[in-house]
Parts: structure tokens; sequence; C-alpha cells
């Protein structure tokens, strides 16, 4: 969050306190706590307080709540401390660094080794450092910029297209209102917009609205769309919304009044965006649907000019490039002696034939010997191993490049993982199941393992002894024991050709 300057730094009563990170969802709490979005919470729920809010989406004391904002930390941490004597918790962001500090007003076991702790937090120390940082501003800052007696708030989870912009700014006029504007960005946006293109692209609308304030919120969405539209209402009100413009789902939860925007179309006899009602159908124009801009902007052709303002479309353009520019991971899964490796060798060396792609090959084996060395085929060791292919993938494809990779990966949600590593990234994920019957693995056998299996040499072998979880979620599926080598290799680099990650092959 903004205002580093009022920060108390080097605060000699912590240096010694005890420290500890959050995870992801409670960091991103805990910075809507500090930036005074979660009011009128001013720290970590207590017990009671986490109980009523579960039964009844109130606090003990009445008022309306709809979120668990809880932290838990490590049972050890707090062992054998009595509450009245416990040291302030110094919280920190993943890097480690010092974001605030916590008052402990009450701790409680929840689960095997962990327990819950409350109290109110304070800024504290410089992390927390993220980009668009002037625009992570407190609630109090926004409200200082707020001299309208209403102020329509919205939530910009999409980049803002001609359509959004045109009911914006008619609901905006019509309540005499200024307008905030509040962008998401605990996490990637839709279709694998990073947090950083969303903001940008909403950035690159500003000019078309009157004089918004645009700020970014680190509010993920919580998986219940109930709870997310309450939330975004009290976050909303606590940075001075009084009106909402929302969707069907919006809620006001007591706090801002929701507007329900209607369909606009575009009116081609003088380029102005109407109720649909108003506009007979032959000079109507519908606005695009995500997946036609997705489309478009895959295909490397322009957003029309009279439904996305040049510099969006630009923005939107660097955010989602053409698929044949865009990073791409190839990640290819099946049984041992299904085929992974010599397919995914051959179309790296198609590729390298023709330099249209620059490629990086995370090979099972030499995964195994570098970057994963000392790790076994346990599904902690396994899991681990996963995620550090799916990391270096990520980061090849970050930067427009394809990662080719080929291990085993017998557990769903390792690719999963691995898959929302690379849409982080901005990158797009094909994954190649290698369906080849077991039987027919085991019958080429390579590497004599299936034959130890057999005879009890090793255990945990994948498809013997260990599981391998189906994928239902691939791309392509390809099964090696009818055809060739070549025919395998072809049918990856014909799907990659006619999805646009590659030149089209005849
Ligand atoms: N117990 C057991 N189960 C499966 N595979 C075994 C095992 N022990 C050794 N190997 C050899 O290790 C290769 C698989 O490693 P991966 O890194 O691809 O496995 S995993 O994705 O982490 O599950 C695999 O190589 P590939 O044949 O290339 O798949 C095997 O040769
Ligand atoms: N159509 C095919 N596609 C891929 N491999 C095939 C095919 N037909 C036979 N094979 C043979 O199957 C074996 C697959 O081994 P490999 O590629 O190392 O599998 P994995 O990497 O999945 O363990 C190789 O010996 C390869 O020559």
């Amino acid at each position: 969050m903004s205002e580093r300057s009022e920060r108390v730094i080097g605060d000699e009563a912590l240096r010694g306190a005890p420290t500890w990170t959050p995870n992801p969802t409670e960091l991103s709490d805990l910075e809507l706590l500090l930036a005074g979005a979660y009011a009128p919470l001013g720290g970590f729920l207590g017990r009671d307080d986490l109980r009523s809010v579960a039964a009844t989406s109130r606090l003990v004391d009445g008022r309306p709540w709809p979120l668990q904002v809880k932290l838990e930390v490590p049972a050890g941490m707090l062992d054998g401390i009595e509450v009245a004597d416990a040291p302030p918790l110094v919280l920190t962001d993943a890097e480690g660094a010092p974001v605030a500090r916590l008052d402990v007003a009450e701790v409680w076991p929840t689960r095997e080794g962990w327990c819950g702790v409350a109290g109110p937090v304070t800024r504290y120390g410089d992390g927390g450092r993220a980009p668009f940082d002037r625009l992570r501003m407190p609630t109090d800052h926004v409200r200082a910029q707020l001299t309208a007696q209403r102020v329509l708030g919205y939530f910009a989870d999409r980049p803002l297209h001609r359509p959004q912009l045109a009911q914006l700014n008619h609901a905006a006029r019509q309540l005499n209102a200024q307008l905030v504007v509040l962008v998401p960005v605990g996490a990637p946006g839709p279709d694998g917009l990073t947090s950083e293109s969303l903001v940008r692209c909403v950035l690159a609308a500003r000019d078309r609205m009157n004089e918004p304030v645009i700020v970014a919120i680190p509010l993920a969405s919580r998986g219940n769309e109930i709870t997310d539209a309450l939330i975004r209402a009290r976050v909303a009100a606590a940075y001075g919304a009084t009106h909402l413009l929302g969707t069907a789902t919006t809620m006001s939860g007591g706090g801002p009044r929701v507007l329900i925007p209607r369909e606009l179309v575009y009116d081609s006899r003088d380029g102005q965006w109407r109720d649909r009602d108003e506009v007979p159908e032959r000079f109507e124009r519908i606005a695009l649907t995500d997946e036609e801009i997705a489309g478009l902007l895959d295909d490397g052709l322009p957003l029309p000019e009279w439904h996305t303002p040049p510099a969006v479309a630009r923005e939107l353009s660097k955010a989602r490039p053409p698929r044949r520019q865009r990073g791409v991971v190839l990640f290819f899964t099946g049984f041992s002696g299904s085929g992974k490796s010599t397919v995914a060798r051959g179309v790296a060396d198609a590729l390298l034939e023709t330099g249209e792609r620059s490629l990086t090959v995370l090979d099972g084996d030499v995964v195994r010997r570098e970057l994963s060395a000392g790790l076994g085929f346990s599904k902690a060791d396994r899991d681990l191993n996963i995620r550090r292919i799916g990391w270096v993938a990520a980061e090849t494809a970050r930067h427009g490049g394809m990662a080719i990779c080929c291990p085993i990966a017998p557990y769903a949600s390792a690719r999963a993982n691995a898959r929302a590593m690379a849409t982080a990234a901005g990158a797009d994920f094909v994954l190649v199941h290698v369906a080849t019957p077991i039987e027919v693995c085991e019958q080429r056998d390579r590497k004599g393992l299936y034959a130890r299996a057999r005879a009890g040499q090793i255990t945990g072998m994948t498809g013997i002894d260990d599981p391998y979880e189906v994928p239902t979620d691939a791309e392509l599926v390809l099964d090696t024991s009818e055809g060739t080598i070549d025919d395998a290799v072809d049918t990856v680099l014909v799907f990659l050709g006619e999805e646009g990650w590659i030149n089209p092959r005849s």
C-alpha cells in the first residue's frame, strides 16, 4: 500500500519479536485490513467472531460482516506463552520483509500443529511492495479525494471496452456522481490476464472517464459468489462508494445502492452506445463477447475501434499477443515408456528445424539429474519435482518461449498447479496425455523397470503399484501403441498449428 513514508521503520521493541509469513490469502486480508478496506475490522478476527460470521454473517456484536478474516500460525510459535505476555507478532511478505505488527489478543488451537491468532494489526516495516503501489491506496487517502455527495463504485475485473465505459459514464452522469474504479489485483484476471496487465488496460481507458479515482485492491475471489459480492460491497463502501454499478451477482449487503446496468448496443448511425430498445436492429452492433475478443487477439487481429478504444486495444494485444508469439508450456504426461520423451523430442526437433519458436526442453531424465537431483518417487517428491518443472516452464513461457516438459506427472493437483503457474505468467498451457496402455508400456520396458517392479525388486512403480490419475483436462490425447513415432509427432504439430501456437502444418 502507499503512504510508505508514514511507516514506522526500525521499531526497537520489535527487533526480536517472532515473525511469520502468512499465506497469500491471509496476506491479501492483511493488506486490506491495513488499508482500512475491511472497515470496521482493524485486525484478524477471534474465535467467537469467526463462529458468528460463519453462522450468521454477523460479528458477535451484531454488525453485518460476510468474510472469515482469519490468521493461522504454527502452534510452536506461541507455545507456553500467556496471551497477556505474548509479544507482538511481526508479519512479513513472501520475501520476508516486515509488513505489519499484530498485537496478540487471542490464541486458540485450530488443527494439528496450528493455532488461530487474533488481534489488531498496524503497519510496520517496508515490506509488501507490489507493482502499481501508488494505486494501492488506503481508504482515507481515497476518501480525501472525494468531494461529490454521491460516489459511484465499480469493480473493473475486466478491461474496459466502449460498452462498459458508456454504462459507467451514463450512470455517473445520471447520479451526478464521482467515479471510483476498483481494480482487483489479488489473482490473475479473466483469460489469464495478469493483474498488472489488467491495471494497465484500466489506466489506458482513464481519459475516457470523468476524472476517476483508480484504486488497485488485492481482493481475490473466495470461490463463493455471495461472499465475494458481499465483501466487494463492503470494500466499495469503505472506499467511499454510495452506489455500486454491478452485475446480476452484485449485492449491496446493507452497503452502497446497487445499480444494474442496461444492455447497451452500438448505434452505427452516429457511433453512440444506447439502450438496445432505442436502436433499430439494422443499425445496432452488439458488444463482443469475451470469447470473441480472445479469439481476435489470439489470431493477431485488431479489436475494432467501434468497440475498444485504441489505447486499451494496444494494452490487450501486448498482454495477450497472438498465440504464435505467446509463451506456451507443452506438458506431456503418461506412464513410463508411453512415448512422452520420444514424441517431445520429435516435436522439439521439428521446431528447431523451422526455428519458429524459442524452445526449452525439460526432459524427465535430465530434470531428475539436475533440477531434482536427490528426489525419489514418493508422492511428496513427485509433487516437488513437478512443481519445479512447472515453475521453470512458466518462467520460460513468461518471456514468450515454448517449454516442452515430459514427466510422468501422475497427480492431477500437481499438473493443475503447473497449469496455474503458466497462466499466472500470462502464458498458455497445453496438456498432452500420452495415453498408451500400461500393457504396451510394460511390453516396451525400455529400462527394465516394469520387470523389476513385477519381480518385487522395486516398489512404487507408476501403473504397477503406484497411482496415475488419468487427466480429464488434456487438450490432446495420444495413444502411441498404434502408428509410428512420426505419426504421433505429426498429430502434436498439426494440433499446435491448428490452434495457432505454431505455423500451420499441411
Ligand atoms: N517408481 C518409479 N515410478 C515411475 N518411474 C520411475 C520409478 N523409478 C524410476 N523411474 C524412472 O523415473 C522416470 C520418471 O520420472 P519423472 O520425473 O517423470 O516422474 S514424476 O513425474 O516425478 O512422477 C521414469 O522415466 P520415463 O520412462 O522417462 O517416464 C522412470 O524411468
Ligand atoms: N508411436 C510411438 N510414439 C512414441 N514412441 C514409440 C512409438 N512406437 C514405439 N515407441 C517406442 O516407445 C518407447 C517410448 O519411450 P519414451 O519415449 O522414453 O517414453 P517415456 O518418456 O514416456 O518414458 C521408445 O522406445 C519408442 O521408440
